[in-house]
């Protein structure tokens, strides 16, 4: 995935102001940054559910996003969810809907309908709805709010495992004491992505690291290979 000066105001407040990122398969990305940074404005752009002033997002292969607030209809119950997602994504049963739900432990709220179930577990669903059809690149906005300890670890579990896999992930966090998870830390600030030091960097062979970077971190590069675009400017 790479966005280009992806720029966004509402009205006169101007929240992105040139922001740049590359991802590659297989890269763990944190979007770090304070409070009204603009970092789901960022993540929004990202997906294409914010049309953006100026600037371009491409991405290669299927996007999952989770948004910070779960999106579910509250009549319908977690299944409902999961079949509905699946005929949208083109998939032929809702099998691998279940099998999140056994590996993020709400298997017994399948038949709950979404009004009805606690933050924790709609937010599970969610996360559930995003990776249903195994996304290639995957946007994940504190995707973590309401879980206990257990799923949250059961959650890095799922991540890591796509990125064994070469799934692309970014993710929105606050956690300090997470961040050496990630391959690269990029900061929000001023409308722009930073990139931070982290203790280890993965940048998939084959890739070179550009100039949005600093020496260590791979950054926006070339776009020349990406088999699926979307134009925002
Ligand atoms: N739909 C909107 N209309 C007007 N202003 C908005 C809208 N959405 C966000 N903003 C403003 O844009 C700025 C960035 O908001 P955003 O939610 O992207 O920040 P954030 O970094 O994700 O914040 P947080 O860490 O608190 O979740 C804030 O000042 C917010 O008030």
């Amino acid at each position: 995935m790479t966005a280009r000066l992806l720029h966004k105001a509402y009205g006169r407040r101007q929240v992105l102001r040139g922001a740049e990122l590359t991802v590659y398969p297989g890269q763990l990305v944190a979007v770090v940054g304070e409070n009204g940074a603009g970092k789901s404005t960022l993540l929004r752009a990202l997906a294409g559910t914010l049309a953006v002033d100026r600037g371009e997002v491409r991405v290669r292969g299927r996007l999952g996003y989770c948004p910070q607030e779960p999106v579910l209809d509250p009549g319908l119950t977690a299944l409902q969810h999961l079949r509905y997602f699946a005929a949208a994504y083109r998939l032929p049963s809702p099998a691998p809907g279940r099998a999140l739900a056994r590996e993020l432990d709400y298997e017994r709220y399948l038949g709950t309908a979404a009004g009805a179930m606690s933050g924790g577990t709609r937010q599970k669903l969610n996360l559930t709805l995003a990776l249903l059809h195994d996304p290639d690149v995957l946007l994940l906005d504190e995707p973590y709010q309401g879980f206990d300890w257990e799923t949250y670890l059961r959650f890095w579990k799922l991540v890591e495992e796509r990125r064994r896999r070469g799934k692309a992930v970014v993710v929105i966090t606050h956690l300090v004491f997470e961040q050496d998870r990630f391959d690269v830390l990029a900061e929000l600030s001023g409308g722009v992505l930073r990139p931070r030091p982290v203790a280890a960097q993965h940048v998939p062979s084959g890739h070179a690291a550009s100039q949005h970077s600093a020496p260590r971190h791979p950054a926006p590069g070339d776009a020349a290979s990406e088999d699926q675009g979307r134009r925002s400017s």
